[in-house]
């Protein structure tokens, strides 16, 4: 299946293009990769560049975990100049018009959706999301540009009375300047367009290092920034490895054309990141982990609440920041839970390559997130837990595939309890009373998602309102739109993206009082 060519830095795999049969398969096949969305270079100041130093890293494709491509590894000086390009831009970017500034997101957009199956390939490709499933995160992503063009020109100031006489107050609201930010592997696309939509939006200029295992999306982005006639300097992408991200974060924090850090990641990195840029009072946005509790009271439909959790604990096999990770079933339904789920389950997925259009759940992206999962399901073993495994998921479908699992029997003191999970385990926890179950939902540092599941509208208000999270989905597993403020609370981040929300956290207040 694989013939990897070399072709100016970038290896190119022939995928089964036919079993889809989209021009993006071919295109890949003909290895064409600077006329089409693939590069290996970063976007400074509207060119296309390599690292100063020279460096490259690799990416590896999840599949099977072979080298996939190089990509130019940028440091401290090459995130500079991008800042300093970004700065430039801004100048001139500032006095565009809401209007103009409208329309240059509606052809950025445009351009995505004309590209979507080129993009969600490059997405399974970096990724190993399967193709169908990648092609809705391409169009998640777009919905928020779609949102952001459409909210700028009614982004207001107010007017305030005064409480003297003879003055007038009023608000406007003003770019920022430069925005540096920073995107996980995850979700590789959304999380560029949930920040540098809003951003650019709002009248400011971006610089975005995005994931070392995933820049090829980004990448592409910038590609269709640049047909879309977006001006140099507006948008900045520096790629990097591992290795070399915490110099770029240095610069985010350290220098001061930068105005706000908006970072999604782990909470680990995300206070690092939240405390240096303290220090130079940046503004910061922190979109961090999670630990979502998922409950299913004694009064729930249990097909719903099944269907739930299958949505949100299962989809992009468990690697979301708001994925169920601790399933709470009362205790006189949890052996009929367990089994509505299991059936679902077995009726629900469909394993194979994931170029395979039927295919709906791919491997983890990574052997690192392999070797955490199966940490977790020995401890849950080794504490009692009890494995439920999806029927269908039988045969090889790579190093990197964990089966959609489900763990009963599962208790407090096991480790996905404390820890984000981020793969394919349904732990599922016995509980009594609405007050034990709130208390434990509770009892993490984490604050992004909670889920519930009950028939009763006292019951959904309560514990609605006690739940601490930044999110809630009652009766509904799938939170994530691009209209709603999407963000956490506790260890789980400071801020909001999406929505209009997002828009004002991109701009800063103005206030101007008129002495008549
Ligand atoms: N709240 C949200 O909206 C949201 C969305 C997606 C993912 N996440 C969270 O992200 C995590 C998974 O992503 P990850 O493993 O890529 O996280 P990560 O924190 O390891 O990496 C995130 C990004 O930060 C970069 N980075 C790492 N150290 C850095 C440093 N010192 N300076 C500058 N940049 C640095 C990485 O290269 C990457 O681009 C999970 O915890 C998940 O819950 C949160
Ligand atoms: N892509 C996710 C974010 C966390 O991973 C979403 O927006 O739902």
């Amino acid at each position: 299946m694989r013939t990897a060519q070399e072709s100016k830095g970038i290896l190119l795999k022939e995928v089964p293009y036919n079993k889809v049969g989209t021009s993006c398969y071919v295109q890949l096949r003909l290895n064409e990769p600077t006329t089409a969305l693939l590069d290996n270079r970063s976007f400074i100041g509207g060119k296309w560049i390599g690292s100063s130093a020279k460096r490259q890293f690799s990416v590896y494709d999840p599949e099977d975990n072979a080298e996939l491509c190089y990509i130019a590894d940028l440091g401290r000086e090459d995130a500079r100049k991008a800042l300093e390009a970004a700065q430039k831009a801004f100048e001139s970017y500032k006095t565009w018009t809401n209007r103009e500034r409208r329309a240059l997101i509606r052809r950025w957009a445009d351009e995505i959706k004309a590209s979507k199956e080129d993009l969600a390939a490059i997405c399974t490709l970096e990724l190993g999301k399967p193709f169908t499933e990648s092609l809705g995160t391409v169009k998640y992503g777009t919905d928020f540009l779609d949102w952001f063009e459409g909210a700028i020109e009614r982004q207001y100031g107010e007017t305030i009375p005064a409480a003297k006489g003879n003055n007038r107050i009023f608000t406007i609201r003003q770019p920022q300047g430069v925005v540096a930010a920073i995107t996980p592997w995850n979700s590789p696309v959304a999380m560029v367009t949930r920040k540098v939509g809003a951003a650019i939006a709002a009248g400011n200029t971006v610089v975005l290092k995005p994931a070392p295992e995933t820049p090829l999306c980004a990448i592409a982005l910038a590609k269709l920034f640049e047909k879309a006639g977006g001006p140099p300097g507006v948008l900045n992408i520096v790629t990097s490895s591992v290795e070399r991200s915490p110099e770029i974060g240095q610069e985010f924090t350290q220098n001061d054309i930068v105005k706000h850090l908006s970072f999604t990641g782990s909470t680990a990195v995300g206070r690092h990141l939240h405390a240096e840029a303290a220090k130079k009072f940046i503004k910061t946005s922190m979109e961090l982990g999670g630990n979502a509790p998922f409950i299913v009271f004694d009064d729930a439909k249990l097909d719903g609440a099944a269907e739930g959790v299958i949505a949100s604990k299962f989809r992009s096999s468990g690697q979301t920041c708001v994925c169920a990770n601790r399933i709470f079933v009362h205790k006189s339904i949890i052996q009929d839970f367990a089994k509505v789920l299991q059936e679902k389950m077995n009726s629900t997925f469909t394993f194979g390559s994931v170029w395979d259009a039927k295919v709906n759940f791919g491997p983890l992206y990574s052997e690192k997130a392999f070797t955490k999962i199966k940490a977790q399901i020995e401890d849950a073993e080794s504490k009692g837990g009890k494995i439920v495994s999806s029927d269908a998921a039988t045969g090889n479908h790579g190093p990197n595939f964990f089966p959609p699992t489900i763990v009963t029997g599962a208790s407090p003191d096991m480790i996905f309890m404390k820890e984000e999970t981020f793969g394919p385990l349904a732990f599922l926890v016995p509980f009594e009373t609405d007050e034990e179950v709130i208390a434990m939902a509770n009892q993490t540092n984490a604050g992004l998602a909670s889920y519930f599941y009950t028939e009763n509208i006292s019951r959904l208000w309560k514990v609605a309102e006690a739940l601490q999270s930044g999110m809630v989905g009652v009766r509904c597993g799938l939170i994530s739109a691009c209209e709603q403020p999407f963000g956490g609370i506790k260890d789980s981040g400071v801020g909001r993206e999406g929505g209009k929300d997002a828009l004002d956290e991109y701009t800063e207040i103005k206030s101007i009082t008129v002495a008549l």
